[in-house]
């Protein structure tokens, strides 16, 4: 199975509609990939949080249309990070979108622990309250974005609902790479499973993002690892893998406290 991570550089200086029209085209030359990953709220970037109310879009909005051609297009499996996503009923969400390769939106997932101690996206988005996984051919991916990679009782329900591969689109601050590397890693040694995380390049809003896109095996060795630049990271993975090291180094099962 063939996974693309698209480390996007999110600058201010270009429009919302041309970085989805750039990022599109992205999209589209992946094709022969199984699966594309974009990063946590890559068309208004994840700490412009001044504009997230204007740029709010639905789920059938002008990101979910551009990206849902571009899956089609390429026949991929397309995890689009994520949107400010506007409830018919009012809330903003940080909800990541998952397409099927004809197009079709399979999935949604809303971010479950919300960043910024009752400033920017904790004060202005609601929280999403379900674990999501998503059945692949080959594997089941399980969803979360950014933040929640500090929260392993997430990961652990991700686990018990069958997750395989663990997708974490994200906007993570140069400041705390160190973190998101080492969470990254530990994710995937507790949980045995492969941890594709998709992290955002440049500098917006005052804060420079990290990069450092992973991909994790499920023994927690590095795989690939992007720099701080705009970068596409592919690799080849195995998902056969995960029930090898569940089988031959079985820590799930002694699991006593839940
Ligand atoms: N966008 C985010 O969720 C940022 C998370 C972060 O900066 C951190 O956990 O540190």
């Amino acid at each position: 199975m063939r996974a693309s991570l698209l480390q996007i550089d999110v600058d201010l200086k270009e429009t919302v509609a041309d970085r989805r029209d750039r990022v599109a085209a992205l999209v589209r030359a992946q094709g022969g990939t199984d699966l594309v990953v974009l990063p946590e709220l890559w068309p208004v970037g994840a700490f412009a949080s001044d504009t997230f109310a204007a740029e709010a879009e639905p789920l059938d909005g002008p990101t979910a249309d551009v990206m849902s051609a571009a899956a089609r297009d390429a026949g991929v499996w397309l995890h689009a990070g994520s949107i400010v996503e506007r409830d018919p009923d009012g809330p903003l969400y940080n909800t990541s979108l998952v397409f099927g390769p004809d197009g079709e939106l399979r999935h949604t997932y809303r971010k479950i622990h919300r960043f910024g101690f009752d400033q920017g996206e904790a004060a202005l988005m609601a929280p999403g309250e379900e674990i999501v996984t998503v059945e692949l051919p080959d594997t089941v991916l399980g969803l979360a974005t950014c933040y929640d990679l500090r929260f392993p009782e997430q990961f652990r329900l991700l686990v018990d609902a069958g997750a395989q591969m663990l997708v974490i689109p994200a906007g993570w601050p140069a400041k705390r790479r160190e973190h998101w590397r080492l969470f990254a890693q530990a994710r995937a040694v507790e949980s045995q499973t492969y941890v594709l995380a998709c992290g955002t390049a440049g500098t917006h809003a005052g804060v420079e993002l990290a990069g450092h896109s992973m991909v994790v095996d499920p023994w927690g060795d590095i795989v690939a690892e992007a720099g701080t630049g705009e970068e596409i990271l592919t690799v080849d993975l195995d998902p056969a893998l995960v029930t090898k090291t569940r089988h031959d180094f079985p820590v799930l099962r002694d699991r006593r406290l839940g």
